[in-house]
């Protein structure tokens, strides 16, 4: 069967650093494309060069707009990296989000199985799988156009899995493009249009 011709939103060429690539990748508006791979593939380089967080060469563009041209916070804004060990900066949640986007915080936690408490809570008190889904409300919260997520299911059972899997179809539905890295082939099969096996640093259609 001929696929149809989808635009893609964001566009990677020849993008790489010493760690990994030259990586080729087209991500359609409202797609989840998953990358797979062994421990030290080249997944996590391939998402941070996306993200603009560390040095490559290559190109980057976003519905036609070069990388390059914008700012690292302006372009982040709109393609958001939610590492696998996400960082915090401050005790407590809710000095995590802008004030601005704290309404879509509050509609958010509730999908993902998380008490609205949580925000006045310490975050180093919070379990692992906790942290993990705030780290997705965060991500969601800027309201990005393409999210690049290393393995965000890692510390979860298998309903809060559901939850974040069914929270990333609704925004999928929306528009947002995911890139979503697991070592979980059903997942990759379950969230991905298409999926890739990273290997040495290169993407192999899986
Ligand atoms: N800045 C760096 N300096 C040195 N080595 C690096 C750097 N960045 C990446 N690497 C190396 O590149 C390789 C790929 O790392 P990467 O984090 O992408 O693996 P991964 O596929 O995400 O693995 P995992 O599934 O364990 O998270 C690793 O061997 C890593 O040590």
């Amino acid at each position: 069967m001929i696929r149809p011709y989808i635009a893609a939103m964001l566009r990677v060429r020849q993008l790489a650093n010493d760690f990994g690539g030259p990586f080729d990748l087209d991500l359609a508006r409202g797609e989840c494309v998953a990358v797979l791979g062994a421990s030290g593939a080249g997944k996590s380089v391939l998402l941070r060069l996306i993200a603009d967080m560390d040095v490559g060469t290559g190109e980057v563009t976003l519905d036609g707009l070069d990388r390059d041209r914008s700012s690292g916070p302006q372009w982040r804004r709109r393609v958001v990296y939610q590492a696998a060990e996400p960082a915090w900066w401050a005790a407590d949640a809710a000095a995590h989000f802008r004030p601005g986007d704290l309404a879509q915080v509050h509609a958010l936690l509730p999908r993902l199985g998380l008490s609205p408490d949580l925000m006045a809570v310490d975050i180093a008190r919070l379990s692992t799988g906790e942290r993990q889904r705030l780290a997705l409300v965060r991500s969601l919260a800027v309201g990005p156009d393409v999210l690049l997520l290393d393995e965000p299911t890692a510390s979860l059972d298998a309903a809060s899995t559901a939850a974040v899997e069914a929270l990333l179809r609704a925004r999928m539905a929306g528009g947002l493009a995911v890139l979503l890295v697991t070592h979980s082939r059903e997942q990759a099969a379950r969230m991905g249009q298409r999926a890739f096996d990273m290997i040495d640093g290169a993407l192999h259609p899986a």
